[in-house]
């Protein structure tokens, strides 16, 4: 379970989330929804641990990702919205580096990178730079390092984008199955569609503003309801 409690982010000359209170029930898929620029990657960066939380506190599965990082961020796998990382590395160099921060056993690893590369159709490139991969490729190895050591509260960063028909399919699959084991999923994005296709629960942000939370039901209702809401829908479908 996340539990974010009033928090507050402010860059200079722009408030880039206000007072934001959410509460992240696990066994089940919850979608961050907002149009670009709502403040969704700043939020997610600081349920990471990646930017302070410097008002409001935010505690992943009972530990407080200010006060206790190591224990809070054991819990998390984290998927960026930008995955241009270790570029220096093998994709193979990369799984195996993450498997041993994560303190994940040889035989399982061996066996986990072979599973989820060849579902993400990337095991024939495990020997090659990922400098070398296209976005997708390079999205896909990080999908499959967050996955290797089994995390408990998966956090994705708009995990779709740059993902094929077939690998989509793939990840929402696992982020199916992960929430019917009662484990926490928790993913943003700015396309209304995905979230219809997926999500369990969904909280809607607009300027850094919760606008919405409730069930896929409630959310379809409330667009027609409420004038503010149906302007942000408007964006969701028109950037979609
Ligand atoms: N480091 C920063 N310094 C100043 N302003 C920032 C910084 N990071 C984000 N912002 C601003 O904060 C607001 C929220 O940005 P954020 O990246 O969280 O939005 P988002 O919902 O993730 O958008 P997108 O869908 O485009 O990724 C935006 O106005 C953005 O310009």
């Amino acid at each position: 379970m996340i539990s974010i409690e009033q928090v507050t982010k402010q860059f200079p000359g722009n408030t880039a989330v206000r007072n934001l209170s959410l509460t992240i029930p696990d066994g089940k898929i919850f979608g961050f929804l907002g149009p670009n620029g709502a403040g969704k990657s700043t939020t997610i960066k600081m349920m990471t641990g990646i930017l302070p939380v410097e008002s409001g506190s935010i505690t992943i599965n009972g530990s407080d990702i200010t006060k206790e990082p190591m224990k809070a961020k054991e819990r998390i796998g984290y998927v960026p919205d930008r995955s241009d990382i270790f570029l220096r590395l093998k994709g193979v160099e990369y799984l195996n580096f993450i498997a041993d921060m994560y303190g994940v056993p040889a035989d399982i690893r061996r066996e986990k990178i072979e599973y989820l590369t060849k579902s993400f159709s990337i095991y024939g490139a495990l020997n090659d730079h990922i400098l070398t991969y296209s976005h997708g490729m390079r999205q896909k190895i990080v999908v499959c390092g967050v996955l290797l050591h089994d995390p408990d509260v998966w956090i994705l960063d708009e995990p779709l984008s740059g993902l094929d028909p077939k690998s989509s399919y793939t990840l929402k699959e696992m982020m199916r199955e992960h929430a019917s084991k009662g484990k926490t999923v928790f993913f943003s994005t700015h396309v209304l569609e995905v979230v219809e296709q997926l999500c369990d629960e969904v909280a809607i942000i607009n300027n850094g503003q919760l606008e919405f939370l409730g069930s896929m039901a409630e959310m379809k209702h409330q667009f027609e309801e409420d004038d503010n809401l149906e302007k942000v829908f408007l964006e969701l479908t028109q950037n979609g």
